[in-house]
């Protein structure tokens, strides 16, 4: 059975991952309308950026006493994955360009 101590530690979490989910998801929005300016799929992975990202979420971890390489390890996860969406986004994009294009 879980302490008194534990049930307020999980309450906590259970309060921050609803923060967190929150953020994710405004991130994500913001990464599929990214979608919308991009001219080719290359363009939508952006290497240089990512990296660019990393460091930026590396300095943050630093300064708030987390490991860094964590939050690297969970933010190229969490960004492969939002590419994969934006591609989607971005083909979906293209392909309602082409069809007004054929006057569908
Ligand atoms: C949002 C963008 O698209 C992609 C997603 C990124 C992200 O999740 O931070 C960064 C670069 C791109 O891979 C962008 O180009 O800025």
């Amino acid at each position: 059975m879980a302490t008194d101590e534990l049930v307020q530690i999980r309450n906590q979490i259970d309060e921050i991952d609803e923060q967190v989910i929150k953020l994710i998801a405004k991130r994500y929005k913001l990464v599929k309308q990214a979608a919308y300016h991009k001219t080719n799929q290359q363009d939508v992975a952006a290497p240089a950026r990512v990296e660019q990202v990393i460091a930026k979420v590396k300095k943050i971890a630093d300064k708030n006493g987390m490991q860094s390489s964590i939050v690297e390890e969970l933010y190229r996860k969490m960004i492969a994955r939002f590419i994969e969406e934006e591609r989607k986004e971005f083909e979906e994009f293209v392909s309602l360009g082409e069809m007004k294009n054929n006057e569908w």
